[in-house]
């Protein structure tokens, strides 16, 4: 493990060899282009990997950048169909030596998602770092030449080997399973919430909060048929019938993530639909709509009983995530599938 603490950026001057950096560009605001609708308006997904690297000066001062299009989309739209595409290219460039790091430019709304998908998907030392921005490029105050700075400088610092998959946003460093888009518009959206960000960085450093090492990576292979079995969210209100979770049923969802009221309740009709779901061997999976804390076992609800799983720490999107890795690779007991949310990699 290497210990945590500050360092200055890569120095080329003085080294024998820059390091290399491939980019991987997906879209988002960070490739977003104004657009006449209103004085605030834009597209996601207009900009290229390559025209977002020279927009940026004193990056190759950093390292070597390549820059390749995975796709060019708002993160809204962000799909299984990319996440294989990331997951497999990154393995690829990764066992051919082909780069000492990866970053990955990504929309704000879904970059959690991936992050955590792609953390628990990849086994790799080197750095992965996702970076998005807040605001478009030509926006007054822009976020994104310096966030594509830093998340360069991170993914080039030999500090950031063995901390598998991050994200960079407004100078801080998170890890995917505690990172969470917190605000709308702020370029401080980003938040670990339930947990301290990993480290900071900014254009003269990067700091580190605890030491490497303590990363667990890869406990699942990706499924072989690039397929994710369908795991809808559920959101929990007050009033609530049975309709959305009977809906799930019917449409063959193998596992449905209940987005609850506080400690993950739902209303006593939502309650009989999930008992329904689980008898027809459909994992259910009871997370919260409230931002932070855990919902744990059998507090206003008997888990044990009932064959529920709770999502702990993990917001529904990540509870979904986890559910979908789990089933494809055959895990759906609730025993074992409860074991997977109780770990904190
Ligand atoms: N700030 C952003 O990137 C938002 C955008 N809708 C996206 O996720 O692609």
């Amino acid at each position: 493990a290497e210990p945590a603490g500050s360092t200055s950026a890569a120095s080329p001057e003085s080294a024998t060899a820059k390091p290399r950096i491939i980019i991987l560009a997906t879209g988002g605001t960070i490739s977003g282009a104004a657009d006449a609708r209103s004085a605030i308006g834009y597209n996601s997904g207009e900009v290229s990997g390559q025209q977002l690297v020279q927009g940026v000066p004193g990056i190759e001062k950093l390292a070597t950048v390549k820059s390749e299009q995975i796709s060019n989309i708002g993160s809204q739209d962000m799909n299984d169909k990319v996440w294989f595409s990331l997951a497999r290219r990154i393995t690829q460039i990764f066992e051919g030596n082909e780069a000492d790091g990866v970053v990955i430019t990504h929309g704000t709304d879904t970059m959690e998602e991936t992050a955590f998908f792609l953390h628990n998907v990849l086994d790799s030392a080197k750095p992965v770092v996702l970076v998005g921005s807040m605001r478009p490029g030509g926006a007054l105050s822009a976020d994104g030449p310096r966030n594509l700075y830093e998340a360069i400088q991170l993914a080039a610092s030999p500090q950031a080997k063995a901390r598998g998959v991050m994200v960079v946003m407004n100078d801080t460093i998170h890890t995917p399973r505690w990172v969470t888009k917190t605000n709308v518009t702020s370029v401080q959206s980003f938040q670990s919430l339930n947990a301290s960000p990993a480290g900071y960085v900014d254009p003269a450093s990067v700091r580190f909060l605890a030491p490497a090492g303590q990363v667990v990576q890869a406990p699942f292979a990706l499924p072989k048929d690039d397929q994710l079995p369908r795991v809808p969210i559920i959101y929990a209100h007050s009033n609530m019938d049975a309709s959305q979770i009977d809906h799930a049923i019917e449409n063959n969802a193998r596992g449905i993530v209940i987005a609850g009221v506080g400690d993950g309740n739902v209303s006593k009709p939502a309650m009989q639909a999930m008992l329904r779901a689980v008898q027809k061997g459909i994992v259910v999976i009871r997370a919260t709509r409230v931002p932070s804390g855990f919902v744990n076992r059998n507090v206003e609800v008997d888990d044990d009983k009932s064959g529920f799983v709770v999502a702990y720490d993990l917001n529904p999107q990540k509870a979904r995530v986890l559910t979908q890795l789990l089933i494809a690779n055959g895990v759906t007991a609730a025993d074992k599938v409860q074991q997977a949310f109780a770990a904190t990699y």
